[in-house]
């Protein structure tokens, strides 16, 4: 059996190991259009900030490996077209030249691009987008320019907040726009994202949000940003007002979501038998919701993957669902969430309650020891857990799988009351802050 994979970055690159690591003799075909491959973007804003090396140890694989493992690459060659009917993939090399591969399955890991805010000026000099190796390399650059003093982001979400951390660690004036009244408005509700707020203003960052750009000016390069509420003199403006699914190739012949991604079975498959799509262009099983939505996030990319290549391959496998699980350190300050904040789930219709806690991580006699504020979100009807958020200096990350487990497996906020959660000073408190937000649940 012959697989071609359309996209070679973290969704194809699970599926094609997958399918190379457990079913030996399967054909399988990679073809993507760029230079690189497995390059993580999360590393571009440390990178960038110079809180690490250099980009390097950003890329996991490369071509080599694959053509070790016996499949065929091509890298630098975009697909052009898909004829589904007679199942051939038509692609050309970045010297013109035009190949076809023909497919017994065919999955889609063409991933997302950035969404391009349609005002005036968007084709000057020094505006910018970072979702590519080639994006990163373009902003450091630009941020290694003396005449680069003041540096406008537009998105306060997750690239958004990182690249204008990056750019104050530069040494820049930096100003972050956004449309809602906070940062990380998707993913935390205002109680939790006020203190972001508050941690970049400390930090020197400029904040700008209920604003909305509407043109950017200059003569050939960028020189003031406009926006419903004032003009800005800028030497350079990153766009991050986050991603849509790239499915131009399939979506004239393929069910597609409302924002264009690929609709999925719990196999990775398409409308199409053949047709497999994973990662950023594809739709995801949301458990918090109970139902198909979008999320653009390596973590669904790598598990997509993996999921469409045991399918392809020949064994059975169900995906599972995701909560969209998620984290962000700014200035050592961490956040981190999973399911739906209060807000998410307002905008869903779904109708939650939820219960606070903050108290310190460990005892008051251990000195190092910081804040920590929790929020978990559960339904009033069925009392289901369907969100949490944490918040503190100290690192609290590894809480959120717990809460990602019980969203998926429809834990009741009643069950967490009394669940065990060992105590030991160095770590936490023996009234932990988990099972006082639980008690203290309506
Ligand atoms: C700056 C940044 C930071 C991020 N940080 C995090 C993080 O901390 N945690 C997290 O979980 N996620 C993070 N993400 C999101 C994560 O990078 C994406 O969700 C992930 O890259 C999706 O992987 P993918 O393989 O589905 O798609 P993509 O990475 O978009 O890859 C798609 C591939 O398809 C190729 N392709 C597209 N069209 C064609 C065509 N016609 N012909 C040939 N090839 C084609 C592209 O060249 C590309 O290589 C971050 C993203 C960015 C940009
Ligand atoms: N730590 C992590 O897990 C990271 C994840 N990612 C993922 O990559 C994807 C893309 O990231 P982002 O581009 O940051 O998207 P995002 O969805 O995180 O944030 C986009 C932000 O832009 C704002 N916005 C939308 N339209 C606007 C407009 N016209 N003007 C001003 N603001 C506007 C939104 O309110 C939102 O705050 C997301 O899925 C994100 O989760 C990216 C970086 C890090």
């Amino acid at each position: 059996m012959k697989t071609v994979i359309i996209g070679s970055n973290h969704a194809g690159i699970a599926a094609a190991n997958t399918l190379l690591d457990n079913y030996p003799g399967t054909e399988v075909v990679l073809i993507d259009r760029n230079t690189n491959l497995s390059y993580l973007g999360c590393g571009t804003a440390l990178w960038v900030g110079r809180q690490i090396d250099g980009y390097e140890d950003l890329f996991y694989t490369n071509e080599a490996a694959f053509r070790k493992k016996g499949a065929k690459i091509f890298m630098e060659s975009s697909v052009t077209s898909i004829d589904f009917n007679t199942k051939i993939v038509h692609f050309e090399n970045k010297a013109g030249e035009k190949s076809e591969e023909s497919y017994d399955k065919l999955i889609l890991a063409t991933g997302s691009k950035p969404i391009v805010p349609n005002i005036p000026g968007k084709n000057l000099e020094g505006l910018h987008f970072l979702k590519l190796f080639q994006e990163g390399q373009e902003v450091d650059r630009d941020m290694s320019r003396d005449d680069v003093k003041t540096v406008a982001v537009i998105g306060a979400g997750y690239i958004g907040v990182e690249i204008a951390e990056a750019a104050k660690r530069r040494g820049k004036n930096v100003l972050l726009f956004d449309a809602m009244p906070t940062s990380l408005a998707s993913y935390y509700d205002p109680e939790f994202t006020h203190n972001m707020d508050k941690n970049l203003e400390a930090h020197g960052i400029e904040l700008h949000f209920g604003e909305l750009a509407t043109e950017y000016r200059g003569d050939k390069r960028v020189e003031q940003l406009v926006t419903d509420k004032g003009t800005y003199d800028v030497d350079m403006v990153i766009n991050a007002i986050g991603f849509t699914a790239n499915s131009d190739l399939g979506k004239d012949h393929l069910a597609t979501f409302q924002n264009g991604a690929y609709l999925v079975d719990n196999h990775q498959k398409t409308s199409d038998d053949s047709v497999y799509a994973v990662g950023d262009c594809a739709t995801i099983y949301s458990n918090a919701l109970e139902a198909t939505t979008y999320i653009a996030l390596a973590t669904n990319a790598v598990r997509s993957g993996i999921v469409a290549g045991h399918n392809v391959g020949g064994t059975e496998l169900d995906a599972i669902g995701v909560q969209g699980s998620n984290g962000i350190s700014i200035f050592g300050y961490n956040m981190v969430s999973t399911g739906l904040s209060v807000a998410a789930a307002k905008k869903a219709e779904i109708d939650v309650d939820y219960t606070d806690f903050e108290d310190l991580q460990k005892p008051g006699f251990i000195k190092e020891n910081a804040p920590v504020k929790i929020r978990i979100v559960y339904e009033k009807s069925s009392r289901r857990i369907v969100g949490a958020q944490l918040a503190s200096t100290e690192d609290i990350s590894a809480n959120i799988h717990m809460f990602s487990l019980a969203i998926q497996e429809h834990v009741t906020i009643d069950k967490l009351k009394l669940l065990d959660i060992f105590f030991l000073p160095h770590f936490n408190q023996p009234y932990n802050y988990i099972t006082m937000a639980a008690l203290g649940a309506k």
